[in-house]
């Protein structure tokens, strides 16, 4: 597996620091130890202790403002760009602790990219919107830049509806295309794992079932951690689950424990609707 850790400055750009050697993947993707984030006095999220195997997903479920979200950005550190926000404990990635100082941020963001709840194309054509980022890394070979267009969008499942159009703007798709589109984005970057932010919350129920079959599709090849706060979906597409309540990791197991014989009240509670 590639680092993040700050690469060694060599006579390139900051932006191609190439992210090291890949050694071999280990079962534990992410290793979750005595996490604690705070936004000024607000303990957001406290002690939360679980680990998420490799090419699985993982649901993060619970009330609003449970910390799901702030859990789920901490992992590629989008929390560093909020003003007063602050982290202590660890998350291991290929030894590494994400959270910790010496961590480069640009290349984490390459490896674990992120997808939000509304799409956000940039106002470029579908190509440019794949290819702005690799360009930025020094990637110039049109055939190169080709290849991989072509391959996100196969991935993201997006391919045979827009290869006639790849120079449309991509504000010209639909919802669930845009958003199919910002997958193949992060894809384009060849990133180890994938977090999604209640991607297709925002979608109609067709587009929102081609998302649930690409994020099943994806764990072939990526790990993949989701918030949603639909329990149906949660149920459908996810390997493991981890409920949240009050910044608590109340219970984390295997998607079908939690739904059906869950260990503790609260996540009885909340998965039938008896909450709040
Ligand atoms: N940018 C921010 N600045 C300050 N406090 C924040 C910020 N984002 C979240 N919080 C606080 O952190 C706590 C957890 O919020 P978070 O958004 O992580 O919850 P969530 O479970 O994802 O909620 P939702 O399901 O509504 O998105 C809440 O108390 C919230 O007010």
């Amino acid at each position: 597996m590639k680092t993040v850790m700050e690469p060694k400055r060599t006579n390139t750009t900051f932006a191609e620091q190439p992210l090291t050697e890949k050694t071999e993947k280990k079962p534990v993707a992410l290793d979750v130890k005595h996490l604690n984030i705070y936004y000024g006095e607000n303990h957001a999220v406290k002690d939360v202790n679980f680990s998420i195997d490799q090419n699985t997903v993982t649901a993060l479920i619970g009330p609003s403002g449970c910390g799901k979200s702030t859990f789920l950005r901490s992992i590629n550190r989008m929390n560093d760009l909020i003003p007063g926000a602050r982290s202590t404990g660890e998350i291991q990635y290929d030894d590494v602790n994400l959270i910790g100082d010496d961590i480069n941020v640009v290349a984490l963001r390459k490896e674990i990219g992120m997808v939000f709840q509304k799409p956000n194309p940039f106002p470029k054509s579908i190509y440019n919107n794949i290819v702005h980022a690799l360009k930025f890394n020094g990637i110039r070979s049109k055939k190169k830049l080709d290849g991989i267009v072509e391959e996100s969008l196969r991935k993201a499942a997006l391919w045979d509806e827009v290869k006639d159009r790849l120079h449309e703007s991509a504000l010209s798709l639909s919802g669930g295309q845009q958003q199919r589109l910002c997958i193949a984005r992060t894809l384009a970057m060849k990133p180890n794992i994938l977090l999604l932010d209640e991607p297709a919350s925002a979608l109609d129920p067709i587009s929102n079932a081609k998302i649930e079959d690409l994020i099943m599709g994806l764990k072939k090849e990526y790990t993949i951690v989701i918030v949603t706060h639909n329990m149906h979906q949660a149920s459908r597409i996810s390997d493991k689950t981890a409920f949240f309540l009050n910044g608590v990791l109340v219970e984390f197991d295997k998607t079908d424990k939690i739904f059906t014989n869950p260990s503790k009240k609260d996540t009885e509670d909340y998965i039938t609707g008896r909450f709040g």
